[in-house]
């Protein structure tokens, strides 16, 4: 296993954001996290890459723990936050080289080539980052989550905010990632997790209300329809 959640709890104040959440994810395979909007999923997500502590329990990834090994996880991981905060000011370059130097990687130029051809930024690759649209800066983002060739990807709604093509050139891009890694994303696009995840974790007011394969999800609520296992297992 290369992720281990175990017993992860989050609380804002008397809020509990993320209530004892534990599941794993294995090489190979593409875990979807699923909820409604204040679910948890980006609290978890934040915890499991070392930007946020738990209030309690841990995580490992392979087999780091976040709590004592924040620099060996923060290695391990490729980390895209839902809002990708990026240097507006800075070339594209220039950044990627930046983020390249703090995890030391050998022959950088030549990974910064690699990186800017994978998410399909070259036509863009001079250009200042404030000046992109959304959807390069999201490659961008994407760009410095692998730049390190991390085992772990954590991307927090990698596709939001993309045009129809680009949405197919990313998810297949993350469909390829995920052949090797372990890649947990987060999305509220069902087509998104057909076409994507082999595993489906949903949340719910901090809570896990499923945790299966995708087949065996629809199997279980009798139900090809992922939209109505959504909306079935995260209403009131
Ligand atoms: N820094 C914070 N301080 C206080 N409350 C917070 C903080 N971060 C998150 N929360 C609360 O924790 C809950 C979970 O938020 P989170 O961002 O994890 O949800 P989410 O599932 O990612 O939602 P979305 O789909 O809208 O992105 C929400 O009620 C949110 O208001």
């Amino acid at each position: 296993m290369s992720i281990v959640v175990k017993k992860l709890v989050k609380k804002f104040d008397s809020q509990i954001a993320v209530n004892e959440i534990s599941f794993e994810a294995k090489p190979g395979k593409i875990l979807g996290f699923l909820g409604p909007n204040g679910a948890g999923k980006s609290t978890t997500m934040k915890m499991l890459t070392g930007y946020m502590k738990p209030t309690s329990g841990d995580a490992e990834i392979c087999g780091k723990s976040i709590l004592t090994d924040e620099l060996a996880v923060k290695k391990l991981i490729g980390y895209l936050p839902e809002n990708t905060p990026l240097y507006n000011e800075m070339y594209i370059r220039e950044f990627l080289n930046f983020v390249g130097e703090t995890y030391q990687i050998p022959n950088l130029k030549n990974r910064v080539d690699d990186v800017i051809k994978k998410v399909g930024l070259t036509a863009e690759q001079h250009k200042k980052i404030g000046t992109l649209s959304k959807g390069y800066k999201q490659r961008v983002g994407l760009a410095q989550a692998i730049i390190h060739n991390p085992e772990v990807l954590i991307l927090d709604e990698p596709t939001s905010g993309l045009d129809p093509n680009q949405l197919a050139e990313i998810r297949t891009l993350i469909k390829n990632l995920g052949r090797e890694k372990t890649v947990i994303i987060s999305t509220h696009i069902m087509q998104e997790v057909e076409a994507l995840c082999d595993e489906v974790i949903i949340i719910n007011k901090g809570n896990i209300v499923a945790n299966e394969t995708l087949q065996g999800l629809k199997e279980k609520n009798k139900t090809a329809s992922l939209e109505e296992i959504f909306r079935n297992l995260t209403s009131d």
